[in-house]
């Protein structure tokens, strides 16, 4: 009986603590003018859903990392190499997958996308696709044949860097000169060069044809100055790597940079 009287007691005191309060509170809210009473409603009314709803809105930040370049540069040995350090030749791998790099296994990093774009021209609009979700974009460029190269490279990637979302998202590019193994493979610096100089000739015949023909496309830099990738709104950096020797540490620090954790 006693412990029964002990329960009660406790009862009473647990439901005064939560009346007393919203008592005050009703209290409180009865000395409130009604106007603005019913403007402090209207405003929670408007915010709370607002609020509620706001995460549902937020972009999610791109994780998808683009391989592109001409036919034969080296983007599915590179690939391949990227996703589990095999070597691998000929096929595509389109659209690619997600991956987590080897070197990140111990690591709490979550898988990103790797798609690697063919190069022949006929699926140059599947790389126009793409751009836009690219949190990042690796233009492989066959350091051994550059030369003969240069100018289609050039054009490819001139077509990159005025794609209307690569400029307007700033997607950061990364020129990767491949096949570095070989002693005849040409400097970054070198390959660097020969670009600025044939996209500085690509961009003078485009704005001469976009003037004439009042087509409006994205201009890099100052028509009157020498071009040069710093002149890009978005970063454009020069790396060496080879694919075939699993040389790829510049490339992994590119993605580790660029793909959310
Ligand atoms: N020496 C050397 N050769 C390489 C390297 N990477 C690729 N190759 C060779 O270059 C050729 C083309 O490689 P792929 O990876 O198929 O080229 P790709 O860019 O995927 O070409 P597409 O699929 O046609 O766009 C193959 O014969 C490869 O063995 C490299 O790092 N060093
Ligand atoms: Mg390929």
């Amino acid at each position: 009986m006693e412990g029964m009287e002990q329960w009660k007691v406790m009862i009473e005191n647990g439901a005064d603590q939560i009346l007393q309060p919203l008592a005050q509170f009703i209290q409180y809210v009865r000395q409130i003018p009604p106007t603005e009473l019913y403007a402090g409603i209207a405003v929670l009314a408007i915010t709370v859903p607002f609020l509620l709803l706001f995460p549902l809105f937020k972009r999610k930040k791109s994780n998808t990392i683009l391989l592109s370049g001409l036919s034969g540069s080296g983007k599915t040995v590179l690939f391949h190499q990227l996703r589990d350090g095999s070597f691998h030749q000929g096929h595509e791998e389109f659209p690619g997958c997600k991956i987590i790099l080897p070197c990140w296994q111990q690591e709490k990093i979550k898988p990103f996308h790797l798609v690697d774009v063919p190069g022949h021209s006929r699926l140059l609009p599947k790389l126009e696709e793409y751009l836009p979700q690219a949190a990042g974009i690796i233009f492989v460029v066959d350091a051994l044949e550059f030369l003969p190269k240069c100018r289609a490279a050039s054009e490819y990637l001139y077509g990159i860097l005025t794609n209307a979302s690569v400029v307007k998202k700033k997607i950061p590019v990364l020129i990767l000169c491949n096949k570095t193994d070989k002693v005849t493979a040409h400097t970054k610096d070198f390959i660097r060069k020969q670009m600025e100089k044939e996209i500085d000739k690509l961009r003078q015949s485009r704005n001469a044809i976009s003037e004439a023909d009042i087509v409006s496309e994205v201009t890099l830099g100052d028509p009157e100055v020498a071009f040069s990738f710093c002149v890009c709104q978005n970063r454009v950096t020069v790396a060496e790597a080879s694919g075939l020797t699993g040389d790829v540490l510049q490339v992994e620090e590119f993605i580790r940079e660029h793909v959310k954790p």
